[in-house]
């Protein structure tokens, strides 16, 4: 059942949320391919909880501000990297969602080069395994063809679908990070971070069955369900200011009234930019990076505005049509922060929280992904202004980036310069 209306999402997912917090059967791909430790993929059940009691005690409002000075440190490596490497940029963003939420999730620092670092190189093979293997193309043929799981290493894409190889990734995955922490810990060096946290609140007592199993498969999600989104949030916020200098001008006029040119922006400065805030609102809306949402089940049958949803129906929250709601949003296609902003410049209560899913299955990282979305538009716009690319002519290039498809989408990469700004 698609569900296009933002009030039937929140009567049936929020409103209903007893009856509509399961997710779609997966057992396979859980016990063959190892995916029993994704968040994402359990049931309405104790274990499910579980993780949520982990990720909510250390993701929620109250929590995040132990994690700015490793936003705000990655922030700065990413404006050092756009001014002065001669990597691509889009490079540079994914390099600053992967070192934030490692940071964050394991206090573990991302080196200069990351591709000998085991832990990154984990993380990296095993999301894109989960994506590739858990996209709607995939799951259908594995369960046409369960035979698929077999396919040896050495055959054409089998390093892709075999069972057995997946299963491995997957135990790297969970196991490689936890155990560098926890040497880490033990020589007394581990910082503020979700799994120390979450060790600290649960581990020795009786709140959850197998804290530590818990809390290392729920870190694990948090990487893999918070690396692309967020990356991909940027690459959203990149590709509007390329297309809409009046919008970045008018919040680079905010920046330097509020912060000076003689600082970067802190998270202290929130409340007085509220033109920022409202574009960081208009890049959620504008092009959602989770544009179907995660589908929920129905737990039993239920009978809404006269028709029968039964047991077991998939909900999927079109996030997209959302989106694009007219009356809410005029002109949805249009880029326009203002739409967040009354007549007196004040931020509404609209703060798009829909494009974070709904009821009890909502993203626990949404006030995280806020503020590391938040703090990398800040400093980027203070820095520098991002121009179109320009052709050996000295042409303006139009960028019209295609756009990645699967569960989560963002725009390919695109040419574009950040020029330093002179203030
Ligand atoms: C802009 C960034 C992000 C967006 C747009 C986003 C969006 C979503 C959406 C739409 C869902 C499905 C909710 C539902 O079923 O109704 C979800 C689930 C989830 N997200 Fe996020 N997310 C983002 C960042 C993050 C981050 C940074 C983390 C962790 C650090 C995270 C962790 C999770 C987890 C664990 C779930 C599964 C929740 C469950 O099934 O109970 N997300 N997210």
């Amino acid at each position: 059942m698609v569900v296009n209306s933002e009030r039937i999402a929140q009567e049936l997912l929020d409103k209903r949320s007893r009856n509509y917090s399961d997710r779609i059967d997966m057992s396979y791909l859980i016990e063959q391919y190892g995916f029993g430790f994704i968040t994402t993929f359990l049931h309405h059940n104790n274990s499910w909880r579980d993780h949520r009691r982990v990720l909510h005690q250390t993701l929620r409002t109250g929590a995040i501000s132990a994690y700015w000075p490793t936003l705000v440190r990655r922030a700065s490596t990413l404006l050092q990297s756009l001014h002065t490497s001669r990597e691509p940029w889009w490079e540079h963003i994914e390099m600053y969602a992967a070192a934030i939420v490692l940071g964050t999730v394991y206090d573990h620092e991302l080196p200069v080069k990351p591709e000998d670092d085991p832990t990154y190189r984990a993380m990296v093979e095993g999301t894109d395994l989960i994506f590739f293997i858990g996209s709607l193309g995939m799951t259908a043929l594995i369960n046409a063809i369960p035979l698929v799981r077999y396919t040896p290493k050495w055959f054409a894409g089998g390093r892709w679908v075999n069972a057995a190889h997946c299963l491995q990734s997957m135990g790297t995955m969970i196991d490689t990070p936890y155990n560098i922490l926890q040497n880490r810990i033990v020589a007394g060096e581990a910082g503020a971070c979700v799994m120390t946290e979450a060790l600290a609140i649960f581990q020795g007592t009786t709140k959850l069955d197998d804290a530590e199993h818990v809390i290392k498969d729920a870190c694990s999600t948090a990487y893999a369900a918070g690396k692309d989104t967020t990356g991909s949030t940027l690459l959203v916020f990149i590709l509007a200011m390329v297309l809409h200098p009046h919008v970045q001008k008018t919040a680079q006029e905010e920046l330097d009234m509020v912060v000076g040119t003689g600082r970067l922006p802190t998270f202290n400065d929130t409340p007085a930019l509220p033109y920022l805030e409202a574009v960081l609102r208009e890049t959620l809306r504008w092009r959602p990076v989770v544009p179907i949402g995660v589908p929920h089940t129905a737990t039993n049958e239920d009978i809404y505005e006269g028709y029968r949803v039964p047991k077991g129906t998939a909900i999927i929250p079109n996030v997209w049509a959302i989106s694009r709601d007219p009356e809410k949003y005029p002109s949805p296609d249009d880029f326009k922060p203002e739409r967040f902003l009354d007549a007196d410049g004040k931020l509404t209560n609209d703060t798009c929280e829909f494009v974070f899913g709904f009821g009890r299955r909502i993203c626990p990282g949404r006030h995280f992904a806020h503020a590391a979305v938040w703090i990398a538009m800040a400093q980027i716009l203070a820095t520098f202004t991002i121009e179109k690319a320009k052709d050996s002519s000295g042409h303006p290039v139009e960028p019209a980036p295609e756009w990645g498809t699967g569960i989560t989408t963002y725009p390919k990469p695109f040419p574009c310069n950040f020029v330093p700004r002179q203030t």
